[in-house]
């Protein structure tokens, strides 16, 4: 600690010259020193609290690494060497990661939920219920040449184990509202040529994303906007008109109109109130839909009690209630944030791999009980793996290496 004169009182802010091997002055500023193992990572550390000048965190920076042995630190590895030092589980590395890149209050706060240790809780409680239920069956074994071995306490392992490879089905389809956190509850503007998609997708997104004209067929490719609507993270897409004689271009913008509405959380048919007929459209799949009356302007006085919404992106009517509606349908899909879910493919492979174990050994009644026990003991592990309770060395680099630099 040459560069500071001496080691701070630990946990303590200290004010001082921050100088070079030389003694040059490169800066003042507060030094705090964090000493093993009641630190982040476990291990001794130290910050520097600069000015922010580029000029000066440079100077500190060579100076740092001049003293041997210094050297940047990789992507994640302050959370790696948590990791490795027992202070986090991978779980929670995991959410500090995605905690530090979260832009939405929702994304913030399932972050937090995870960080906080609810999701490695689940999975240690199941693994304890596991690891009784394969005590049970062992000590049946041990047991099992004498005549007074109750019957019925097996019977309640086997329905407990049961019952639990439900509750891990409901967790492992949640992982589909983590998705729509993460990457956004996903609307996509479906209707005619000219029934004005794009003035709504404007609308929305308060700005010109997309070209709106007279032109029936303006718009071929699709136009993504991403909301932020009360704390979560939207996905407006505009699309091509959809209609029957069309140019090979427009063509393809119309089946991919269709493609992705199939993929929608919400589709918001969009229908001109002006026009003369109602076009129907050919919707497939079964995504969840809204109809919406556009143009209500051109209306006058009269009502069309067809559409779920009417709108005008002239004179703004109706599109507050309208993107409160997709608010609240975002907010019933996302759910209680609050609550444990999968944050990666990775939680999922490992759910999905003990489930399958768990029902191996719970539906197999014909097996010897030894195999059904060693069935217990791989589903255990899968969720062992997850918290990396069980061995993970192989899967660290892969894990750490998508965090930022001091993380
Ligand atoms: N009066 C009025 N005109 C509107 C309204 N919304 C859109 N328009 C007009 O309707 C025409 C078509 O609007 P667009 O937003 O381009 O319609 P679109 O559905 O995107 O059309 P395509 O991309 O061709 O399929 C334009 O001339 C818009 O100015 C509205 O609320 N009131
Ligand atoms: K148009
Ligand atoms: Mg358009």
């Amino acid at each position: 600690m040459t560069m500071t004169g001496s080691v701070p009182e630990p946990r303590f802010m200290r004010f001082g010259a921050i100088s070079d091997a030389d003694g040059n002055l490169l800066d003042n500023g507060l030094t705090v020193f964090f000493s093993g193992p009641t630190s982040f990572t476990g291990e001794d550390s130290c910050e520097f609290h600069l000015h922010g000048g580029r000029a000066v965190v440079a100077a500190v920076l060579e100076a740092v690494g001049a003293v041997p042995g210094f050297r940047h630190a990789e992507a994640g590895e302050f959370s790696r060497r948590a990791f490795l030092n027992g202070k986090i589980d991978l779980t929670g590395a995991e959410a500090l990661s995605d905690l530090v890149s979260s832009e939405t209050e929702a994304q913030r706060r399932f972050a937090l939920t995870n960080a906080g240790g609810k999701q490695s809780e689940l999975y240690a409680a199941w693994r304890r219920r596991i690891v009784h239920a394969r005590a049970m069956i062992e000590a049946e074994l041990d047991f099992s040449d004498q005549e007074d071995v109750p019957g019925s306490v097996s019977d309640q392992v086997w329905a407990d184990m049961h019952k639990m490879i439900g509750e891990m089905e409901t967790h492992i389809a949640s992982y589909r509202r983590a998705e729509m956190i993460r990457d956004g509850f996903k609307v996509v503007i479906l209707g005619a040529p000219n029934a004005g998609k794009s003035s709504l997708l404007n609308s929305l997104a308060r700005r010109e994303v997309a070209i709106v004209t007279d032109e029936a067929g303006t718009t071929r490719d699709l136009v993504e906007v991403t909301l932020d609507l009360d704390g979560m993270k939207v996905i407006v897409i505009d699309t091509a008109g959809i209609r029957e004689a069309a140019g090979k271009v427009e063509t393809i913008g119309i089946e991919r109109a269709l493609a992705t509405a199939e993929t929608a959380d919400l589709v918001l048919e969009m229908h001109d109130l002006s026009a003369s007929v109602r076009a129907e459209l050919p919707m497939r799949g079964d995504a969840a839909s809204i109809t919406v009356g556009t143009k209500s302007d051109l209306m006058g006085g009269g009502t069309s009690a067809v559409e779920d919404f009417r709108i005008s992106t002239k004179t703004g009517d109706g599109v507050a209630s309208l993107l409160a509606e997709i608010s609240r349908r975002a907010k019933q899909a996302i759910g209680d944030i609050g609550e444990a879910m999968p944050s990666r493919i990775r939680h999922i492979e490992l759910l999905t791999r003990s489930a399958s174990a768990l029902r191996d050994a719970v539906q197999h009644q014909d097996n010897p009980l030894e195999l059904r026990a060693e069935d217990l003991r791989r589903s255990s592990d899968s969720l062992g793996r997850i918290a990396g309770a069980v061995d993970v060395e192989d899967l660290l680099d892969s894990i750490f290496s998508t965090f930022c630099v001091g993380k």
